[in-house]
This record gives C-alpha cells, structure tokens and sequence, in this order.
C-alpha cells in the first residue's frame, strides 16, 4: 500500500483479529449490528435530501457511486447496494475483505471491496458522490490527513457523513468502562479515550480538510427499549455529522 499514512498499525492488528465475526450479531461487532438501523435511518435521509431521491422507490440510490471507507465487514455496504448504489467499500485491514466479499456474495449483491486506503483511493483519482466514513476516525493515526483525503474522494457537491465517539467522562463511562468492561460487548482495548473526538473538534477538523459541516446529531442508547434512537440535543457519547464538498 503507497503512502499509507492515515495506518495505525495497532489499530488494524486489532482490527485483522476480530475479521471472522463481522456477520456474528452476537459477536465483537454485535454494538454497530444493534446502531445498524438508527444510522442508516440517518444516512439514507441524508443522501435522499442531498441528492433529490425518493425513498420509497424501489433502488433511489441507482447511479450514485457511494465510498464505505473503513467498510469493516460491508454492515453499510450492503444496504446501500441494496438501494442500487454502486458501492466501493475499502479498508486497510487485509482480513476484512474477504469476509465482506464472501457475504455479499452470498446475499447476491454486487459490491467492489478492495484492500486500501481513503489516501491510495485519493491519490488514483477515484471520485464518489458520498462518502460513509463511520466508526473509523477514532481509530486511524492522523485525523486531519485521514479527512483531507475523505474531502479529496469527493466530487463536488458530494456529501459524507462521518460518526465518532464523544471525549468526556460520560463517554468514558459509557463506551470504555461500559461497552468493554460491564457489557463485554467490545474487547478490552477496542477504543482509547484519548483519540475520542469532541463534536467541536470533529466540525473543526472537517472544515480544515475543506468540507462544510452541515448537521450532527446524537446516535444514544436506550437501555429500557435496547434501542438507539437519534437525537438533536444529545451528543455526549455517538455521534453523527454530515459535510458537504464545497460545489
Ligand atoms: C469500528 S470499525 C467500523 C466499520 C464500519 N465502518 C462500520 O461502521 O460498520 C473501523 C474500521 O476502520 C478500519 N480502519 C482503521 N484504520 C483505517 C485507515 N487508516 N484506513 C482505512 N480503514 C481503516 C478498520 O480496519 C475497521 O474495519
Ligand atoms: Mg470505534
């Protein structure tokens, strides 16, 4: 891989080592498996009003070429093919492709997984109407560089929406000492607290990388229901954003 780096190669070791259960909703991802429906409500409405699509029409998507990067196991890549998207889903953990890959296959969908970065995409000219880049900046080496190089895999006009973990000591709470510790529903050592993005730092890093921040919203949890929902006012853990490639 050329000029990768956005790489922290621990993050991808851990990343290589949980590849096999992706598809397992009661396995290490069984967290983005429950958010799943919530935050694709968010990012279809996002793509539907941005791009003047209809919803309730069979494939609204059909002719728009959509960016999963740091896909993991195609959780976002499917439903957005699904939606008659032509779908790219790239991640810099080798492991993962195959298992995306084989799934896909299997669900009948047509999907290009490739093994690479959003800075090799970039870099090869490879252009795309929206870009999903979600649960993957907390975990790459150089935000800023890593988002310059989401901007770049836009065209203009292109929207991405980008999702993250909130940094105080309610997230710490919640998605170290909860999520890893109590639930068990991530491995000890999935996430580091210190690469948590405040929603103020996130907005701040895409308008650098050259994008205008138009929306976020709180991804939360509730423990009564065992569902997430979205919200306007609470972005203290999850959370959402959607920024625009200037036209
Ligand atoms: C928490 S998972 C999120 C997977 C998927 N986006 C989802 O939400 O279902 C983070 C993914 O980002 C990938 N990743 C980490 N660093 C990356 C980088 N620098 N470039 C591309 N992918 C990366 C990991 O291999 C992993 O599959
Ligand atoms: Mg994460």
């Amino acid at each position: 891989m050329e000029s990768a780096t956005t790489i922290d190669p621990s993050e991808i070791a851990k990343f290589e080592a949980m590849a096999a259960e992706w598809w397992d909703p009661n396995g290490k991802f069984k967290p983005l498996h429950m958010l799943n429906p919530c935050r694709l409500d968010y990012i279809t409405r996002q793509i539907a009003v941005e791009f003047d699509r209809d919803l309730s029409a069979s494939r609204p998507f059909e002719g728009l070429r959509i960016l999963d990067i740091g896909c993991g196991g195609g959780l976002l890549s499917e439903p957005m093919a699904r939606l008659g998207a032509d779908v790219v889903g790239a991640d810099a953990a080798e492991r993962n492709i195959p298992v995306a890959r084989v799934h896909a296959e299997a669900q009948g969908l047509k999907i290009d997984y490739r093994h690479t970065t959003a800075e090799a995409l970039a870099a090869a000219g490879e252009r795309f109407d929206a870009v999903l880049n979600m649960e993957v900046v907390e975990h790459v080496a150089d935000p800023l560089a890593y988002l310059t190089a989401c901007h770049d895999l836009l065209k203009p006009g292109g929207l991405m929406t980008c999702s993250t973990i909130n940094r105080n000591p309610k997230s710490f709470a919640m998605a170290i000492v909860g999520a890893e510790h109590i639930m068990r529903w991530l491995p000890k050592g999935t996430h580091e607290w210190s690469k948590f993005i405040t929603p103020d730092e996130l907005y701040s890093l895409l308008s650098q990388a050259g994008l205008d921040p138009v929306d976020r919203k709180g991804f939360v949890f509730n423990p009564v229901s065992w569902r997430w929902s979205l919200s306007d006012k609470d972005l203290s853990v999850n959370y959402v954003t959607t920024s625009l490639r200037p036209a």
